[in-house]
């Protein structure tokens, strides 16, 4: 096998120098033992070059990365070979659809669009222009998350699932917040659906059902939104599955940090209990069996090394060294699907304005 297939590299220029770019970076340069990719930091994109060399100097490590005072500039860059986007959801359209113009790859954050439509222009882009895009939904790419599934609905370590409830509370104080915060801006893409809720709605679609995008089960879904400063900060979901009587309670707040036990998943023969410090990130499973008399075993995630972002990086190092477009653990699809759930959650969530 030739060593690019081996062992990948990619050049990544980064666009925004927030919190998450901070994460993703700091994960990119930690020292790693079993290192399946090579990721190079190539060059930083931000609002000013100042805050770029502030950004490399706090979160850089070693690396000497080509820091520009645009996002622009990275696009144009021909030793960049993908964008990593880390600015607010709203602005995830625009910077997608640039970087592609520019023939670049693509891993784009969390929600990857504001809607499905504006998902779905972005992926006509890039089959367009033939190149790689991936919504940057790193929690499906956990080693722990593909154990969990696989148990699930493979080895039926629980029966037959019949529900699973997830929650995703952080205790946000929007008076505190500037009016210009991503968290509060309803312009920026505020509200705690497309910011959190989109995990529990996530592990939701996952625990309930092995198929996604196309494969996926179609369930009904019936939802709730509080609204306080014109945005949601308290989502509640039901999903219902009409063909096997699966129902998902799915929840995320702005107003209560979640227990560390996130998620629940109960089955014919057993329960599942999910932990971690963040919905987005789980590092336990509990099984739990339905008889009294069986022991509970608990799996654990790898020995932490950064917080688990390169697991995603990886696996787009992988694609695009094979020539793949999309991913199979998250494809063009399955980002449409979840966006367009979120599209009709907001449309008929039942709103109560404070
Ligand atoms: N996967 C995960 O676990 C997480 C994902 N995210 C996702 O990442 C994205 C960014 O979130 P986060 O890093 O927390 O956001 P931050 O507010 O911390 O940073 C966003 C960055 O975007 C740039 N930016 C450009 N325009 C604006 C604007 N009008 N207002 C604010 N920032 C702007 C700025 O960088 P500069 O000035 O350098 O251009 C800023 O530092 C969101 O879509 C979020 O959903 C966030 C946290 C965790
Ligand atoms: O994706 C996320 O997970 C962690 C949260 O702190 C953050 O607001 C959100 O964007």
């Amino acid at each position: 096998m030739p060593s690019e297939l081996r062992r990948p590299t990619l050049r990544w220029g980064i666009i925004g120098t927030g919190l998450i770019s901070s994460w993703f970076v700091g994960d990119m340069v930690v020292p790693r033992a079993d290192v399946t990719a090579t990721h190079v930091i190539q060059a930083i994109g931000s609002s000013s070059s100042e805050k770029g060399r502030a950004f490399v100097e706090k979160y850089g490590g070693d690396i000497s990365p080509s820091i520009y005072g645009s996002y622009d500039a990275v696009y144009a860059d021909p030793d960049v070979d993908i964008v990593y986007i880390g600015i607010p959801h709203a602005f995830h359209k625009d910077a997608c659809l640039k970087a592609i113009s520019h023939g670049k790859h693509v891993l784009c954050e969390k929600p990857f669009t504001l809607n499905a439509q504006e998902g779905q222009e972005v992926f006509n882009a890039a089959k367009k222009m033939g190149v790689y895009i991936m919504e940057a939904m790193w929690t499906r790419f956990m080693p722990l998350t593909a154990q969990l599934l696989r148990m699930i609905h493979r080895e039926k370590v629980i029966g037959d699932v019949h529900r699973v409830f997830c929650d995703f509370g952080l205790v946000i104080d929007l008076d505190s917040l500037p009016a210009t915060s991503r968290l509060k801006d309803p312009a920026l893409g505020a509200g705690a659906l497309l910011d959190i809720g989109v995990y529990s709605l996530t592990w939701g679609l996952l625990g309930l059902d092995e198929g996604i995008a196309g494969t996926a089960l179609k369930p009904q879904v019936f939802s709730a939104q509080s609204i306080s400063q014109g945005i949601d900060v308290a989502t509640s979901i039901v999903l219902y599955y009409p063909q096997n009587g699966r129902q998902g309670i799915l929840t995320s707040t702005m107003k209560t940090k979640s227990d560390p036990v996130f998620a629940r998943i109960e089955g014919s023969h057993g329960t599942i209990l999910i932990e971690g410090i963040a919905t987005s990130v789980p590092h336990r499973f509990t099984v739990i069996p339905s008889d009294a008399t069986a022991e509970r075993q608990v799996y654990d995630a790898p020995p932490k090394v950064g917080k688990g972002f390169f697991y995603e990086a990886d696996a787009v190092a992988r694609d695009i060294a094979a020539g793949r477009v999309e991913n199979a653990t998250m494809p063009w699809g399955e980002t449409l699907r979840v966006l367009a759930l979120m599209d009709g959650i907001r449309a008929a969530g039942v709103s109560q304005e404070d």
